[in-house]
């Protein structure tokens, strides 16, 4: 019978990766994905550049929205100090089933809570559910029209803090033009955008970076 994209991506890792490796899960994904089949994972060019981010802020609290297989929970987690915490949401119970396992390859899954169910369902339990006050870096690469009526929740869940920095990927390809405008527009953000190209492709895309004023 059929295997879906996900469980090949997960072979993929058990097959090419070392147990216990962040940095060989990322590149075993990344190979396959080049190589073999394209997925939706943020990939090593902005993969890069979200490494770059998450290490600037060294952030104790951290929430991504949209797991898919866990290629950039791993990411993040990997860069993470001791203590710190990723809550990653994801919709989807088959694909959280093979993140859950990628992450626990990886052997990064102290750092990581993956949360089944709807960010817009989610956010407002943070607080409750996790004990959380504020989140200090939130990376945003689920359902594109998601990303405005999910900010406009996080703040008024009290759970943005002067300086939170969200990082949003895929603002051109496939385009979350009413978040540009939302955020770009709005006083209460910095914001910086970082150009670069669809995972695996030659197509543009990049990275919009928001600081959160208060
Ligand atoms: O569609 C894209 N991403 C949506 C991601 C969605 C992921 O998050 C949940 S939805 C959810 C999770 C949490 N809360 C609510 C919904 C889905 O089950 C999937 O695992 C996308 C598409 C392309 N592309 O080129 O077509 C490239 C990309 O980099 C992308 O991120
Ligand atoms: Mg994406």
């Amino acid at each position: 019978t059929q295997t879906t994209r996900p469980q090949r991506i997960l072979k993929a890792v058990q097959k090419n990766a070392t147990k216990g490796d962040p940095d060989s899960v990322i590149s075993a994904i990344d190979h396959y994905c080049k190589h073999s089949e394209w997925a939706m994972n943020v990939g090593d060019e902005k993969g890069s550049i979200l490494d770059s981010v998450v290490s600037e802020v060294n952030p104790s609290t951290v929430l991504e929205l949209g797991t898919y297989c866990g290629y950039s929970a791993v990411r993040i987690a990997r860069l993470l100090s001791p203590g710190s915490k990723l809550i990653t949401v994801e919709f989807n119970p088959a694909i959280a089933a093979i993140a859950k396992q990628i992450i626990a390859y990886a052997g990064i899954q102290d750092k990581v809570t993956l949360v089944e169910g709807s960010s817009g369902d989610l956010i407002p339990k943070m607080k409750e559910c996790f004990g959380i006050t504020s989140f200090d870096f939130i990376f945003l690469d689920h359902w594109k029209d998601r990303y405005v009526p999910d900010t406009k929740l996080l703040e008024e869940c009290g759970l943005l803090r002067k300086g939170t920095v969200l990082l949003a990927d895929n603002v051109i390809c496939p385009g979350a033009p009413e978040y540009l405008k939302y955020i770009r527009n709005n006083r209460r953000y910095e914001s910086r955008y970082y150009p670069a190209h669809l995972e695996y492709t030659k197509v543009e895309d990049g990275l919009e970076k928001s600081i959160f004023l208060g």
